[in-house]
């Protein structure tokens, strides 16, 4: 389902390129949980930033079902991203202005044709145990409620991918367990293909497969 190939990725910066990935190979087949840990630095996020297509890597590919991600235009690489690959970044990214449900909502709202936006997003955050917060803004959220928006939003286009940032960096540790077991609980239910970063080696080890990153390479 995802095959990476000779990935590279360099930053210019004012003292020379930072090479952040330096040829990756990388398989992962359809519905496995895949953890990815390294020590800071290690180019795990530049890794998922050009698997969910929103970093050009600077040599390779990624290919996704199938499609090779990075050759298409703009527009439907913006498509294929809204549709197959969702994302949990590291901090919540909701939009402030918005309530639970339409932040859930939003990637069907901007695709568009989703009669059923709202009613998919309802049913999605009641799920996810957030059903007395559906029309509660970010702010009015604690840390983990709003993440586990931040998966709703996520998962509400059905991605066959879902990437996940270190979901959990800035929550106390029982919310961190909560919040991966939901993930964990996700990817069993739905078949998700899920491929997660995280600092927490005991978390890690739950996965079907941890692969290590160090200096922009993985190590055996
Ligand atoms: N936009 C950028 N410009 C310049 N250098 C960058 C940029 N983004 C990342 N880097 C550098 O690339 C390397 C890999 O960074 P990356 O964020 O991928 O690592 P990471 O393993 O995700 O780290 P962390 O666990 O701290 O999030 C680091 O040396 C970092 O300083």
């Amino acid at each position: 389902m995802l095959a990476c190939r000779a990935l590279e990725k360099s930053y210019a910066t004012d003292r020379g390129p930072v090479h952040a990935m330096r040829g990756v190979d990388l398989d992962v087949a359809a519905g496995r949980y895949t953890t990815i840990i390294g020590r800071s630095g290690s180019g795990k996020s530049s890794l998922l930033a050009m698997i969910g297509g929103l970093s050009r890597p600077s040599a390779g590919r990624v290919v996704i079902e199938g499609v090779d991600i990075w050759a298409l235009g703009r527009r439907d690489l913006a498509r294929f991203r809204n549709r197959r690959v969702g994302h949990v970044f590291q901090f919540a990214s909701l939009l402030p202005t918005l309530r639970a449900l339409d932040n859930a909502a939003l990637p069907l709202l901007l695709d568009g044709g989703h009669a059923d936006a709202y009613d998919r997003a309802t049913a999605l955050l009641e799920e996810l145990g957030l059903g007395a917060h559906l029309d509660a803004f970010p702010s009015e959220m604690s840390a983990g409620e709003q993440r586990r928006v931040a998966i709703a939003r996520a998962l509400i286009g059905e991605p066959a991918l879902l990437l996940a940032d270190e979901p959990t960096a800035d929550l106390d540790e029982q919310t961190e367990r909560e919040i991966i077991a939901l993930l964990g609980r996700v990817h069993r239910e739905r078949g998700t293909t899920l491929l997660l970063v995280t600092h927490n080696l005991a978390l890690a080890a739950q996965a079907d497969e941890v692969i290590h990153i160090a200096d922009g390479m993985i190590v055996p």
